[in-house]
């Protein structure tokens, strides 16, 4: 764009900022907020850089409008925080689809029915996602990038009074992520029913009496529930790490720096692993994580280095160790969580 024509949309950016952060700003000393604004604003979380950067996005909607459009594939329904994990990587510019299962979601990318899909791969709190790694084990497609999301939890529920929460819905991994609100208001040893998502854990608490649901705000809000309790999690600084997967792989850059994921199955003998580990330490390659994860009595390791798949040193391993199962080398964002 040329340099007159910058300065003004750039104006004109900052104008609606400004209207929408006094919009905001009136809503807020005024008690104005009804349940839409508070979680459309939550949304925005304009008093939080990353997410400016979604409205940004928006703001540029019009401008982008005949750029291409990737179709980008969610652990649904809407409201999920795969959902918000794949706006985070990609920004509102594309297509973006609801499936109802990490399961589905490798299926529909295998298919090539989507360019890409967001799956959860570890929380900070709880560790790796189960159901992620057994897909993984099923199918082989790429993981070409990371994404990391500040997760909190609300507790929805109808219910006037929490003592006539009989049953609550959510994932799995969410209910583990709030063990002391649990045991702290004594509904530990409730009926705890777990399903694929948050999310529809949020619609089976708006269509079941005397029960709630541990989900996003939006999915409450989505799903009319009244938010008891917010940032249930444990720990507030509770995160979760997704995957970008695709069929396609990306080709290798050289100025990025990359990460590597992969699984291996070692022979359940004395001395595999550490056997296994020395051939990194001679390569001189940084392995910074290393997970078992037991699937029908077999024990894999989800092991993580600083390195690409195609770097000399990586490639002379693979050629040695045909049991490693690469899952894919990607622009390193972060660490770790
Ligand atoms: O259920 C959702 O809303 C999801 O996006 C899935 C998921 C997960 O499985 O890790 C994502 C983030 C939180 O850790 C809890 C649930």
């Amino acid at each position: 764009m040329n340099k007159k024509y910058n300065t003004i949309i750039q104006n004109i950016d900052n104008q609606i900022l400004n209207l929408i952060y006094k919009r905001y700003s009136i809503l807020e000393e005024n008690e104005l907020f009804n349940k839409f604004d508070e979680a459309y604003y939550k949304k925005l979380n304009l008093d939080n850089k990353e997410k400016s950067i979604k409205l940004f996005n928006l703001i540029n909607l019009f401008e982008n409008k005949n750029k291409k459009q990737n179709k980008i594939l969610y652990l649904g329904p809407s409201g999920s925080y795969t959902q918000d994990a794949a706006i985070k990587k990609f920004g509102l510019l594309n297509s973006f689809f609801s499936v109802n299962s990490i399961s589905n979601l490798f299926e529909e990318i295998e298919q090539e029915n989507a360019d890409y899909a967001i799956i959860p791969i570890e929380n900070s709190l709880n560790g790796l996602v189960n159901d992620t790694l057994n897909a993984f084990l099923k199918y082989n497609l790429n993981v070409i990038g990371e994404v990391i999301l500040d997760i909190h939890h609300t507790f929805a529920s109808n219910c006037e009074d929490i003592n006539k929460v009989k049953t609550i819905y959510s994932k799995d991994i969410a209910f583990d992520q709030c063990s002391i609100f649990l045991e702290k208001y004594n509904l530990h040893n409730i009926e705890h029913i777990y399903v694929e998502s948050t999310t529809k854990a949020a619609n089976l608490a708006s269509i079941n009496p005397n029960s709630a649901a541990i989900c996003s705000d939006i999915a409450a809000f989505n799903n009319h529930l009244n938010i008891m309790f917010s940032s249930i999690e444990d720990n507030p600084s509770n995160k979760t790490r997704f995957f970008v997967l695709s069929k396609k792989d990306l080709e290798k850059k050289n100025d990025i720096e990359y990460k590597t994921s992969f699984l291996v199955e070692l022979p359940n003998i004395s001395g595999s692993l550490i056997d296994f580990l020395q051939i990194f330490k001679k390569e001189n390659i940084n392995l910074y994580k290393i997970k078992s994860h037991i699937t029908k009595g077999i024990s894999n390791f989800f092991i993580e280095f600083n390195g690409h798949k195609n770097d000399k040193n990586v490639k002379k391993i693979l050629k040695k160790y045909k049991n490693i199962k690469i899952l894919g080398s990607y622009k390193k964002e972060v660490e770790d969580i």
